[in-house]
């Protein structure tokens, strides 16, 4: 019975082995181009704290990167570095434990990226070879499948001619395939944590040689929902102590209580770099809000797609069910319309992101899933059909568009009945963003609803390094919800 009972629930084996990624030259380094507003990131102002940072560099090559990796950053489309590369490339490469937080879609995977392949290079990485237990020299996790997969992308791009090989595990795929994919040799692991563990336990990956540690998406890999998975790696057998290892952490959103928990995985004197607002929005995002009760979303999307035509866009909703439904609907009143959740196999995950991209399908209904990293060229509108119920998720969601310097539009269906508790926190995000506030929004964050007190705009730029003290945290409201709110989230989400 107990055997019985172990093969339920451990479900089906998964068989699926995605098919290999291009090796054609043009695709791997195919990019959109960066926007109108991309001069303008050299306007945010940028706030590093901590002791002795390096200083900044202003151009890629400042960055010292040896010819391949310098060939590979322009093929890619690169002239001149981010805020967040500026800042972070010289940190990382000077060999300091980095927090960094810079807006949705500036940059931040180059910025950890590139230092890491360059120093792996500058040190003549072993090139890789056949083994069945494999020692990379940098480990980088995110939160979702789609995600690690995108960064391994971005890994085998600046790394492309030489010999550092990046390979990426994440749930959903043929554990075996995997394996063999890794025996071939592995000096950069990407991976979603519970499939990268599983690795580590079976013994096809040894941790004595790790130099890098990178949390993308660091609060949510600190959070409720990954904590533990993230204690787990640093506690598990050969990974050098914090003080042996360079540990990088990035995301667009810091709360407070995270970058506290943060601290147990980084050295004492690690940098932050806080590029604009922390937790702040992507200025480059017009968001408007309409008022609109649960029964009128349907009818008011529907509006909404027939003025925007063809123009590429993700809806967010909150449940997979409803994931499915919204994308049945809109099938049926003719936008070609695909989906993205967790009750999806990987392969329906994987196709739906490819129509997406291809343009097959221009509208995306995603659940939180699809939040966070993901950088689709070309999204134009982002609808929160629901809201999320915590602000740091809003700030992911939007940063869909708007990436790079471009514009775009973001679209919010706020219900009064279910919405009312993020109504301080959006009015703040839509100040700091010099973005119009409607008038009943005030209101609603006025009427005292919500966890503190109404966050007056701030008129100075405020650095929110928890190690500041008190008058830091902007967006404490927020982090007082953050933690409650990534576990329901991750309650209702198969997310790695
Ligand atoms: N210096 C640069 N010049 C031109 N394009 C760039 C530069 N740096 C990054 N990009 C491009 O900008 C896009 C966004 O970058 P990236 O995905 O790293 O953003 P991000 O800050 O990690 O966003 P998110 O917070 O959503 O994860 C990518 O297509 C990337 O290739």
């Amino acid at each position: 019975f107990g055997g019985a009972f172990l093969f339920l629930t451990a479900g089906p084996r998964v068989t699926y082995v995605p098919p290999p990624p291009s090796e054609d030259e043009e695709s791997i380094f195919s990019h959109y181009e960066s926007g109108v507003n991309f001069d303008k990131y050299d306007e945010i102002l940028v706030d590093v704290s901590g002791t002795n940072p390096p200083p900044a560099i202003m151009t890629f090559d400042e960055a010292a990167l040896c010819e391949s990796l310098k060939r590979n950053v322009s093929k890619s489309g690169y002239v001149k570095p981010t805020p967040v590369q500026k800042h972070g490339i010289p940190i990382v490469s000077a060999g300091r434990d980095l927090m960094a937080c810079a807006q949705t879609g500036s940059g931040k995977t180059a910025a950890f990226l590139l230092p890491i392949l360059q120093q792996l290079m500058a040190d003549g990485a072993a090139a890789s070879c056949f083994s069945e237990t494999q020692e990379p020299e940098a480990i980088i996790v995110a939160p979702t499948r789609e995600l690690i997969n995108q960064i391994y992308l971005e890994a085998r791009k600046f790394a492309y001619g030489t010999c550092v090989r990046p390979v990426v595990v994440y749930g959903g795929v043929s554990t075996g395939h995997q394996i063999r994919d890794l025996s071939r040799g592995c000096n950069v692991l990407c991976g979603t944590p519970g499939r990268l563990l599983d690795m580590i336990g079976r013994g096809k990956v040894g941790l004595t040689k790790v130099r890098y540690l990178v949390l993308d998406e660091a609060d949510r890999m600190l959070d409720m929902g990954f904590e533990p998975d993230m204690r787990r790696l640093v506690g598990s057998p050969g990974m050098p102590s914090k003080e042996n290892r360079q540990t990088l952490m990035f995301s667009a959103t810091f709360p407070e209580d995270i970058q506290r928990l943060a601290a147990d995985f980084l050295k004492t004197d690690y940098l932050f770099l806080a590029v604009g607002i922390v937790g702040g929005a992507c200025s480059d995002v017009e968001q408007t809000f309409v008022q609109v009760t649960k029964f009128a979303k349907r009818d008011q999307l529907l509006d909404l797609l027939k003025s925007t035509g063809s123009a590429r866009t993700m809806v967010f909703v909150e449940t997979k069910r409803q994931a499915d439904f919204i994308a049945v609907i809109l099938c049926q009143e003719k936008f070609p319309t695909t989906s993205i959740h967790g009750d999806r196999e990987q392969w329906q995950r994987e196709q739906a992101l490819g129509d997406f991209r291809s343009g097959k399908c221009p509208v995306l209904v995603a659940t939180s899933v699809g939040a966070r990293g993901l950088d689709i060229p070309d999204v134009q509108l982002v609808v929160n059909f629901d809201l999320p119920n915590n602000i740091d998720e809003y700030v992911h969601r939007i940063g869909r568009t708007g990436r790079c310097g471009n514009t775009g539009r973001a679209v919010s269906f706020y219900d009064p009945e279910a919405n009312s508790e993020l109504a301080q926190s959006l009015v703040t995000i839509l100040s700091k963003a010099q973005q119009e506030v409607p008038s009943w929004l005030e209101a609603a964050a006025f009427s005292g609803h919500g966890p503190s007190g109404f966050n007056p705009p701030r008129k100075h730029f405020a650095s929110t390094d928890l190690r500041k003290g008190p008058q830091g945290g902007l967006f404490q409201d927020s982090s007082v919800t953050s933690q409650l709110a990534a576990q329901t989230a991750a309650d209702d989400e198969e997310w790695e």
